[in-house]
């Protein structure tokens, strides 16, 4: 089932190419809101944790985006109330060798997908973005967040007996400068909105992120040349990606080698029980 039709003006042929794509997954939509501008909408209840599938999904439409050279400006959202994405899916760490590796291959390549997207990207988050969520907001161009206080952003990995991986860290260090970075990533903290602003975590507040997004994105983004920004983007983001690249296989068995200790799973589980619990409880 496609949650919502893809419609690119005079892209026959790719939006074939999409929906072909698309015929077997369920958890993001495509839609052009605006001649140049698309929403990619993330819609994986309850939480939108990036699963396996779900980090390939959301890579494979944003690789489609990529290759359309209309749109200029992606606007990523989450259709879930009071949720952007809860992270990695806990369950995924879990399991065997095997999967593991496919799993964090896929999220590594996530990353190059949003981080290295030429064009411009605008996380408009209408809820809580923790750990991996944060990722997401973090490897956009701009960070839209709501008003509202119930919503957290931030690497609160610690809080669950891990680590987040460099290139992670790198990004949390390269948004709120190293000290900042450093106290909240030990310290696992989840900021609420206004504290997320004032250490440079996001670039706004609005009470409609996803309004205020697209008004952004065409009454201010659109007015400067695309290759500009494109060009302006590379600068930044260039180095970060070239070493990424060469410490992908690195990072991947750090990752499996550290998740599969039996200490981190223990806590990991315990994690788990404590998320259904307070559920529970509610
Ligand atoms: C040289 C360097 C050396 C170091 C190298 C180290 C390398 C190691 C690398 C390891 C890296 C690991 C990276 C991890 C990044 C991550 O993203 S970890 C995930 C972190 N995420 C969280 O902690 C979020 C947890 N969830 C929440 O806080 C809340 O659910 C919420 C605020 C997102 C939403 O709250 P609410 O709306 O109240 O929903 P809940 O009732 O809590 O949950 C509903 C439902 O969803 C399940 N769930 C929630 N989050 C997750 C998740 N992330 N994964 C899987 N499932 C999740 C929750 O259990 C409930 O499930 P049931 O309905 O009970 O089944």
């Amino acid at each position: 089932m496609i949650r919502s039709a893809l419609s690119y003006p005079s892209k026959k042929n790719l939006v074939l190419q999409c929906l072909r794509r698309m015929s077997s997954l369920v958890s993001t939509s495509v839609s052009e809101v605006h001649p140049g501008v698309a929403h990619v909408t993330m819609h994986s209840p309850p939480v939108n944790s990036l699963s396996l599938s779900f980090c390939q999904e959301l890579s494979q439409n944003l690789q489609v985006i990529h290759k359309d050279k209309s749109i200029d400006i992606i606007l990523l959202q989450s259709d879930i109330p009071g949720i952007f994405s809860a992270g990695l899916d806990i369950k995924e760490f879990t399991q065997p060798k095997e999967r593991l590796m496919e799993f964090w291959t896929a999220f590594q390549q996530l990353y190059i997908d949003l981080y290295g997207a030429s064009q411009t990207t605008i996380a408009c988050m209408e809820g809580s973005a923790p750990a991996a969520g944060c990722m997401l907001a973090l490897s956009c161009d701009y960070r839209v967040m709501t008003s509202n206080t119930k919503a957290k952003i931030g690497l609160n990995e610690s809080l669950l007996g891990i680590a987040a991986p460099p290139w992670l860290a790198q990004q949390m260090m390269d948004t709120v400068g190293s000290r900042v970075a450093e106290l909240s990533l030990w310290r696992g903290t989840l900021y609420a909105p206004e504290q997320a602003l004032a250490i440079g975590l996001v670039d706004e507040l609005h009470e409609n992120p996803r309004e205020r997004a697209l008004e952004l994105a065409v009454a201010e983004f659109q007015k400067i040349p695309r290759q500009a920004r494109a060009a302006s983007k590379t600068l930044t983001r260039q180095k970060r990606l070239k070493h990424f690249h060469q410490e992908r296989q690195a990072d991947l068995e750090h990752f499996v080698n550290f998740i599969t200790q039996d200490a981190v799973q223990t806590q990991l589980r315990g994690y788990l029980q404590q998320l259904a619990a307070k559920k529970n409880k509610k």
